[in-house]
């Protein structure tokens, strides 16, 4: 599904050079949720943007499916963006003047879908995740919580091949972050959502099915959940421990 190999990144500036990421490669599966962590600065918005198609690595190969996403033009980048993509960032990013409904349809019309087929996605998103009572409202009328989980329908809205999400319960508390992370659950278990998600937050990683660890601009650690597992959080706490080298948090 998502194959990346030796992935390479400088940010050259007058003064410093940052080699930010120094070989990156690893693979993810159709209907896998693997979560990326690492200390701040290890890279791990750097990587989610060069699969995201936003900045371009330096060397290397990002494949979503059989697409070189590195080798794409700026019109065919586009469009893998537009429908071959989710997104879920920090922020939210919803459109203030746009109801949860208009949200999620926002980008199917963009593709020129048609009006019963948006119509009928829309709802089927919103009942999925259970915002049906939201579904009216503006987003300055809702949760952060609710505000995320809108944000995880619309980047469903195109039946994208993988989700990517950059720290999507870092702006929120643990009740709403905990609803934000059943959306996750409630995506993967009806559609198979394939996603990759950046976190520093042990709870929010512990949803996922494998955590791959940056450190020093490379791939350190990985971790894989096991059927069934029922200490996988605490297995999280010594893995981070691990990689950080003594303390557990690692920001
Ligand atoms: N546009 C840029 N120009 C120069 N340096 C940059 C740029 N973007 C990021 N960096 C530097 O690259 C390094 C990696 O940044 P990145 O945001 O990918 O790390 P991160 O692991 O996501 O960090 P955090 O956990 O703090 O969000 C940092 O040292 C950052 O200062």
């Amino acid at each position: 599904m998502l194959k990346l190999e030796n992935i390479k990144k400088t940010y050259r500036t007058k003064e410093i050079n940052y080699f930010v990421l120094k070989g990156i490669s690893f693979n993810v599966k159709k209907g896998e949720f693997v979560s990326i962590m690492g200390p701040s600065g290890s890279g791990k918005t750097t990587l989610l943007n060069i699969i995201s198609g936003f900045i371009p690595a330096d060397e290397g190969k990002v494949l979503l499916g059989d697409k070189d996403l590195l080798k794409a033009n700026k019109d065919l980048l586009a469009e893998l963006r537009q429908s071959e993509m989710g997104f879920v960032f920090q922020d939210f990013m919803l459109i203030d003047a746009l109801t949860t409904s208009e949200n999620i349809m926002l980008p199917q019309i963009i593709i020129n879908k048609k009006k019963e087929e948006i119509a009928e996605k829309t709802n089927y998103l919103i009942k999925m995740l259970g915002i049906e009572d939201i579904a009216d409202k503006y987003p300055n009328e809702i949760s952060g919580g609710q505000k995320q989980r809108i944000a995880i329908a619309r980047a469903l809205a195109n039946n994208p091949k993988i989700i990517l999400a950059d720290e999507p319960t870092g702006n929120l508390d643990s009740k709403s972050a905990q609803s934000v992370l059943e959306a996750f659950f409630i995506i993967r278990k009806e559609i198979r959502a394939t996603i990759v998600m950046v976190t520093h937050d042990a709870v929010s990683a512990s949803y996922s099915d494998r955590i791959i660890a940056l450190k020093d601009g490379k791939v350190v650690e990985e971790l894989q959940k096991k059927d069934n597992q029922r200490n996988y959080l605490d297995q999280i706490f010594s893995f981070l421990g691990k990689v950080n080298g003594v303390s557990n948090e690692l920001k």
